[in-house]
């Protein structure tokens, strides 16, 4: 993957492609298969999870996120294929590798009637970790501040930003929230969104599922869409993001000889029913008066040439429609 954008540099990623990342991954899984009833709701989902930063793990409601998530988790059984968290083969390892991991999958208890801190302390206490971790966690969660409150006074968001806390206290590696952002106001998905950019910033790698793009491109350093139990396209933020920039549609009656001109200039050059696709292949955004020079300088005069440009979630919509799943299933690292 190629391209590295203000947008990915921002969200702190290196400017490796994300696959060729130092340290392999942190969570991997490969065709998984669960079925419920006879119906199956994974249909062989392989998903590569980068150690360090944020993934999104991004597909539309009943696709298969809180499946994959809770077979990883050893919560579901699955009915085919391997997975491993931190290289111990899960769930046969859960137990040597479950101590670095913290997850929320669903709500987690606390008591009404106890402060923020009391509630931490109690946890700690019953998971044996030291007592200074509960402010340390409070602190990372942006807490600290609220943390003699009682939990019946904290808002949506401050309880899930509690559940997080929690989930820190025997300092994991890796983090797995299923939709954490569910049900929050846009000041509670700031502040989650914030809390989750930070923790992988500290060097932890946090796996985050969510149907709404827009809440994992602004801190996701990496996505798996997932759409009707497979992950359909993995890769880079950056390269998502480029899938979105403009791009040059043109129809002409030489497309094959225009297609191999414009690929030896170094453009990506896809080819459907409306004509040809010419996007970025680097970065490099296409401009339709530079192409049409290009291709005039040879004698070939499109009957029509503009520019366009695909929003994320058009992209994502295209993506998990179901339209490209035989092409796109299985190509790690490409988004198309
Ligand atoms: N225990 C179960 N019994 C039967 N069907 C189930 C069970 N759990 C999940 N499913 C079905 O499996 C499919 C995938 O569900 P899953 O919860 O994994 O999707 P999801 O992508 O997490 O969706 P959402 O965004 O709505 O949480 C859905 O059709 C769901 O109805």
């Amino acid at each position: 993957m190629s391209g590295a954008t203000t947008q990915a540099s921002l969200a702190g990623m290196s400017s490796l492609p994300w696959h060729q990342r130092p340290g392999g991954w942190a969570i991997q899984a490969e065709g998984l298969v669960k079925r419920y009833s006879g119906r199956a709701v994974l249909r062989g989902l392989n998903l590569h999870v980068p150690r360090g930063g944020v993934h999104g793990l991004l597909g539309p409601n009943g696709s298969g996120k809180t499946t994959s998530i809770r077979i990883l988790l050893g919560l579901v059984r699955a009915d085919g294929g391997e997975a491993n968290i931190l290289g111990e083969p899960v769930p046969r390892n859960l137990p040597r590798v479950i101590g670095r991991v913290g997850a929320i999958v669903e709500s987690p208890r606390f008591s009404p009637r106890m402060s923020g801190r009391n509630n931490l302390v109690v946890l700690a206490e019953s998971i044996g970790a030291p007592p200074r971790r509960v402010s340390e966690v409070l602190l990372e969660v942006g807490l600290d501040g609220d943390a003699e409150r009682h939990f019946t006074t904290y808002s949506l968001g401050m309880k899930q930003r509690l559940a997080i806390a929690a989930t820190l206290l025997k300092q994991p590696e890796v983090l797995i929230f299923d939709e954490p952002t569910n049900g929050l106001d846009p000041v509670g998905i700031h502040d989650i969104r914030t809390t989750m950019r930070g923790l992988a910033d500290s060097g932890r790698t946090v796996l985050v599922s969510s149907h709404i793009l827009s809440e994992i491109e602004q801190i996701a350093d990496s996505v798996s869409i997932v759409a009707d139990g497979r992950v359909v396209a993995e890769g880079g933020i950056d390269e998502f993001l480029l899938e979105s920039a403009p791009h040059v549609r043109i129809r002409l009656d030489r497309a094959l000889e225009a297609t191999d001109l414009l690929r030896s200039d170094g453009w990506r050059v896809e080819a459907d029913e409306s004509g040809l696709r010419v996007s970025s292949r680097d970065g490099r955004i296409p401009d339709a008066a530079g192409i049409a020079e290009t291709l005039g300088r040879v004698g070939l005069w499109p009957r029509e040439l503009v520019t366009e440009k695909r929003s994320l979630e058009q992209v994502f919509l295209h993506l998990t429609s179901g339209a490209d799943l035989s092409a796109t299933q299985g190509r790690r690292g490409r988004m198309r």
